[in-house]
């Protein structure tokens, strides 16, 4: 998959989210790991069991049901890309750390590369895995994934740190890298203020921030990956960027056709517009 992502919607319009705003829809649910999601069965697919009878064959055809329901799954599940890129110390590990494992990690070293972190969200009805990449927000840790990083990228998340002008200023570095790396204009972005729990320490004013990510067509989220009164703002960070994605149209290859045995992908072309976010 190229850059091919969905037509952009006008972002900056939306409300800047904080505290309880941007709550998910009833439709949206978070699956707590993708072990539920391979602990939901295969939802209808088709198993193939070996022939012949006795304890091994029992065990290599439930074996096999394992693996055909997994395999079925996998290739209809659909996986979005994310990356979270900004400065280094801005919070990135924490975020994606708090979105998908739920809580703010203890301890935490500067990201080598890049860190993936999945998790597997149900959006009216479908199971969608949000596969976030957390980058290297220093230069000396980050030089070679670069081209990995935007490769296929289906939406952005650009962090700053409130307590820190610095980094928000460099956002404008970071979005010419993004541009510069052939990432469409209409890969959905978001921008994020972390660390909002320091109240005492702001340096960067809402208003400002807000400008910026009108400028730019971009949301807005002020948060904290501390405070875990956050962490249903931080979940709407991606599950507002998953919703907006699944909305339009699709962005892997999903529709699997047989045809004499053989499996075909083909991509599916469908453009859903009731996207509850
Ligand atoms: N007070 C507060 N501290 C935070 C928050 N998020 C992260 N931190 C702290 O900020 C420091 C850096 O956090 P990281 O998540 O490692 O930062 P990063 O952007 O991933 O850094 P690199 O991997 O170097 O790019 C750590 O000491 C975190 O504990 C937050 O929301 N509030």
């Amino acid at each position: 998959m190229t850059n091919d992502s969905p037509e952009e919607t006008r972002a900056g319009g939306g409300p800047r989210s904080t505290g309880p705003r941007n709550r998910p829809n009833d439709n949206v649910t978070i699956l707590t790991s993708s072990v539920d999601m391979m602990g939901r069965g295969p939802g209808g697919g088709r198993v193939h069991r070996p022939s012949g009878g006795g304890d091994n064959a029992s065990a290599l055809s439930s074996s096999s049901v394992e693996l055909s329901s997994s395999l079925e799954l996998s290739i209809q599940t659909r996986i979005f890309k994310i990356i979270v890129i900004g400065d280094s110390n801005v919070g990135k590990t924490c975020l994606t750390f708090r979105f998908t494992g739920g809580s703010f990690p203890d301890k935490t070293e500067a990201t080598i590369g890049v860190d993936f972190r999945e998790k597997a969200v149900e959006i009216e009805g479908e199971t969608i895995k949000v596969q976030v990449w957390d980058t290297a927000g220093q230069e000396r840790f980050r030089k070679s994934m670069v081209e990995h990083y935007y490769r296929n990228v289906h939406a952005v998340v650009f962090v700053y740190d409130v307590t820190k002008m610095n980094s928000f200023r460099n956002l404008q570095t970071w979005i010419q890298e993004c541009n510069g790396h052939r990432v469409s204009a209409s890969v959905p972005r978001v921008l994020v203020g972390n660390k909002c729990d320091l109240v005492d320490h702001i340096q960067v004013p809402s208003n400002m921030a807000l400008k910026f990510a009108d400028a730019h067509n971009m949301l807005l989220f002020e948060t904290s990956a501390k405070d875990p009164r956050e962490s249903q703002n931080v979940d709407s960070i991606f599950m507002s960027l998953a919703c907006r994605l699944k909305a339009q149209k699709s962005l892997l290859y999903r529709d699997v056709e047989r045809e004499d045995g053989r499996v075909r992908l083909t991509q599916e072309a469908e453009t859903k517009t009731n996207c509850p976010c």
